[in-house]
């Protein structure tokens, strides 16, 4: 854990977080790691799913232990309506609400965006969905991968001609909950100028891929071309792949006119960088294959490190296919504490990723460990007035846990 005497981002920004997995509490990861106090609503039992998610240690998943980092946890059945009340009575006092529940859900239990905004106007409601809160697909059940594939990414990963795979992770999720961190920060900076009004971020998962597709669209319409599969290649850009050493493939970008000359002399082949129909990207598309089978030819006969020292010295930027052993062991990733030693409530240690984005004079911070589930239910519904006997009760009936 960080000491936090340099100031936080969000200071004095209260976050309740419904919903679960990835989509929606990513986004309450991002915020918690700039100060903002994070209340995550869970269900009464297991929880949110996400603790037991892939390897588990002392019961509990070690993704839970990034994922939830800095979080308070309130475990509440919502399914009752005491719950719910409860819930009013948090959100009547906060600043943000992420949800990530089906279209309806949040509805079905009477917090709609319009009855929030009744209890509290400058309520920022972040709402992620896989289709968004409105339109012919509203009410269907989304997941990453579904909006992976619609958003149009998943078309592109794979050799061409075979299965389109995974980007190996919920990439659709963490981009919806990138594009909703961002909405909510828009929000609160118009909540402030303009006079304290709260509004409804509605971001689908398929949006937020699609806003990443770069020329995919614009190609279609001007020249009808689908964009196809094209594995590690870039297509339209050159050269740029991944390329065979002795042991294991190193990716090379020498997609850069002066950057390219650098490159064919370090390969030993000063007659590609000397010729005048290389000189520019569009000469060097039409010749991608004679390239690349030039840059294979030389990488072939190195390792990886040999490669990579040599276009280093050369100013062409190059990169190893990095590992999670290679990652843990990176000098470069120490030197900017990208991984950092988390204590778990259970008295282990475990490395986590450090924070993303560097602020200067607000950097993030592991202010808390991530809590076991309803560790925080006490304390967080006491301070919003409920007394001993209350919780006492609340408990007695499986309302809260
Ligand atoms: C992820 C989902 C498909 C999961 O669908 P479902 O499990 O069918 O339903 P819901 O999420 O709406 O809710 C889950 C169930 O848990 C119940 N639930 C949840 N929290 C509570 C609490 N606190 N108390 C009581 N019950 C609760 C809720 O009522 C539902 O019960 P029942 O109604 O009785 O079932 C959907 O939530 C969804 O489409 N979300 C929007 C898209 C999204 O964010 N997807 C990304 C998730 S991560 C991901 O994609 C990925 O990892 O990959």
């Amino acid at each position: 854990m960080q000491e936090t005497t340099t100031p936080a981002a969000l200071a004095g920004v209260r976050v309740i977080e419904m919903g679960q997995l990835i989509a929606g509490p990513f986004c309450g990861k991002t915020l918690g790691e700039f100060g903002a106090e994070v209340i995550k609503i869970e269900a009464v039992g297991a929880g949110d799913p996400l603790r037991n998610w892939r390897l588990i240690k002392n019961g509990t998943s070690v993704w839970w232990q990034v994922q939830s980092r800095n979080k308070k946890s309130v475990a509440l059945d919502l399914r009752q309506a005491e719950a719910q009340d409860i819930v009013r009575r948090l959100i009547a006092e906060a600043d943000v609400l992420i949800e990530n529940f089906r279209p309806g859900t949040l509805e079905g239990w009477g917090m709609s965006p319009e009855e929030l905004h009744a209890l509290n106007p400058g309520l920022v409601i972040l709402r992620i969905s896989g289709y968004g809160q409105t339109g012919p697909y509203r009410d269907l059940p989304g997941f990453g991968v579904i909006g992976e594939a619609m958003g149009g990414l998943r078309h592109l990963t794979a050799e061409p001609g075979r299965v389109p795979v995974r980007v190996g992770v919920s990439i659709g999720d963490t981009l919806a909950a990138l594009h909703g961190a961002i909405g909510v920060m828009m929000a609160l900076y118009h909540r402030k100028v303009n006079g304290g009004a709260g509004q409804v971020i509605d971001v689908a998962l398929h949006e937020a891929v699609f806003n990443c597709m770069e020329s995919l669209i614009p190609e279609y319409s001007a020249f009808g071309v689908v964009r196809e599969a094209a594995g590690s290649a870039l297509p339209g850009i050159a050269p740029s792949n991944a390329y065979p050493c002795q042991d294991g493939w190193v990716l090379v970008a020498g997609n850069g006119d002066s950057i390219f000359k650098r490159l064919m002399a370090a390969v030993g082949r000063q007659d590609l960088a000397d010729d005048p129909q290389l000189a520019d990207n569009a000469g060097r598309v039409a010749r991608v294959a004679e390239i690349d089978a030039a840059i294979g030819a030389w990488t072939a006969t190195l390792t990886v490190a040999q490669v990579m020292e040599r276009l280093a010295a050369a100013r062409v930027p190059a990169g190893k296919v990095y590992t999670a052993r290679d990652i843990a062991e990176d000098p470069h990733y120490q030197a900017r504490d990208m991984l950092l030693t988390q204590q778990t409530r259970d008295g282990d240690e475990v490395t986590v990723p450090g924070i993303c984005p560097k602020l200067s004079a607000t950097p993030g911070t592991i202010r808390s460990s991530a809590p076991r589930l309803g560790d925080d239910t006490d304390a967080v519904l006491a301070e919003a007035g409920l007394t001993q006997e209350q919780i006492a009760l609340l408990r007695g009936k499986g309302v809260i846990q």
